[in-house]
Order: C-alpha cells, then structure tokens, then sequence
C-alpha cells in the first residue's frame, strides 16, 4: 500500500475535472505499462459526474480500455436503476470504447447465476491474474458507509474466495445486486472513492478517522500494493481533523 491521500476541492464542480485528468493519467500510464487500461466503474452519483468530465478531456482515446463494474443492479438494462444502462447512455456513447471494452452482466440470470457469469467474464478479460488486477476503481460511498454493493455487517464483508458475489438482500434498492468483493478490490493498482455533499459529512468522519464498533466497508478498502485516493468537497470534509490535501482545482494527482 502506498498510503492514503485524502484531497479536498472546494466543491463537486472542482472536483470532476481532477478525477477526469486522474483517470487520464492511470489510463496514459496503464498503456504504456501493458498495453490495456482496465477501469471499474460504481454508479450512484459518479455516472453524472464521469459523463460529464471524461468526454471533456482534448485527445482522449478509449480504444484499449476495459471498462467493468464495481457492482451492478439486477434489474434490465432500460431500467433507470440499472448502472450499465445509464452509462451506455450518458458516456459509452460519448467517448470510443469498444463494445467489446465493456464488461456488463447479464441481467437475464437469476442472481446467483449472474454473478458467476460475470465472474467468469472478469477471469477471461485477466487470463493471466488468478484475481483480476484492475488498474484503476473508482468508487462511490452510501451514507451508511457501504461501498460497491457492501453494506454494514452484511457477511459478504467477510468473503474470501469470490472475486464477486450475489446479494439478494440490499438494504439499498434494489434488492437483488452482484457487487466485486474486498479480496478483488484490494488488488487493485489504484482505488478512488469520490464523495461529495454535507450528508456524507459524518460517515466520512467515521471511515477516514474510526469510531466505535467494526469498521464500515468503505474503511476495510485498502489496496495491498496500490495507491488509494478519497477525492471529497468541502462540504463532506466539514467534520474532518485528519490530515488533507487543498490542492485547488488545477490538481494533478
Ligand atoms: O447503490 C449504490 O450506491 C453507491 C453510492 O452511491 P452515491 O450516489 O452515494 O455516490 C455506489 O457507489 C454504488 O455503485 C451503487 O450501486
């Protein structure tokens, strides 16, 4: 692990463009390293935020990326719930990824089904890695601290051995979900949490400074060998006494 940096702008409309010139400079990076970019996306209030700022960026070829989910909802693909659908529409289409560079569920499957069926397409996708190594994961966190689709003291917090696993009982709607698990995620060469808003104030508090009982999801992602950023406005950070980066909008991370 290289340590974690947490780096505060002073509002979201700041904060996009530095997680766009991120996710550029992991991409730039990725291709020169191994020829292929490998991205896990989140839903929730990062589609917007991406749709917008990544098709801004001058130059940007997504011809050698790979694009998966950090978790999906299992509803169709036209559903409004449905994280894949809300992409294809606001930003595959606006940038050229292949078709082929998308990594998407089958939502026909029953739950159990489809989380091994994405399983299996994460393991082809990374032939050489026993557990899929992506280069960057972006990822988002709920007011009650959960992460991908990992909420407080579910069991899937302790899972081992998938790399992705089902669950049928979100706190969150909707109910049936498949969600990457720790042992992937803490794999990963970079993970950024993006957080935005006063409501997310106090469990920011709790996961970047502890608290009593066990530690929320988001607080168990530490990356073994990668880099972990957690990208927040002012208004989330208005409870924090741990050390933060004010870099300003030009940032470079
Ligand atoms: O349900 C979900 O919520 C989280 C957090 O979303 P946000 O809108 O509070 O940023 C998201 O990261 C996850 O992918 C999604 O399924």
């Amino acid at each position: 692990m290289s340590g974690r940096r947490v780096v505060v702008f002073p509002s979201a409309a700041e904060l996009g463009p530095a997680l766009a010139h991120l996710v550029a400079s992991r991409a730039d990076k990725a291709l020169l390293d191994h020829g292929r970019f490998s991205l896990g996306l989140s839903g929730g209030s990062l589609v917007s935020m991406l749709s917008k700022e990544l098709p801004a960026l001058p130059d940007l070829d997504c011809s050698h990326w790979l694009a998966g989910f950090c978790d999906e909802r299992l509803v169709p693909f036209d559903d409004g719930e449905s994280t894949y659908g809300l992409y294809k529409n606001q930003l595959f289409s606006k940038i050229n990824i292949p078709d082929s560079g998308v990594l998407a569920i089958d939502p026909s499957l029953p739950v159990q089904e489809c989380a091994e069926d994405y399983a299996c397409k994460l393991k082809e996708a990374f032939p050489k890695e026993d557990i899929p190594v992506f280069d960057l994961l972006l990822l988002g966190m709920g007011p009650d601290g959960h992460t991908c689709s990992l909420f407080p003291d579910h069991p899937l917090l302790e899972e081992t051995q998938k790399i992705v696993a089902p669950i049928s009982d979100s706190p969150k709607p909707p109910p049936q979900r498949v969600t990457m698990t720790f042992p992937m995620v803490n794999l990963a060469r970079c993970v950024v949490f993006v957080s935005t808003g006063g409501s997310k104030a106090p469990v920011l508090k709790q996961v970047l400074e502890g608290g009593e009982g066990p530690a929320l999801p988001a607080a168990r992602v530490f990356p073994s060998h990668g880099e972990l950023f957690w990208l927040i406005d002012e208004p989330a950070a208005a409870s924090l006494t741990v050390q933060v980066e004010r870099p300003g909008s030009a940032a470079k991370l």
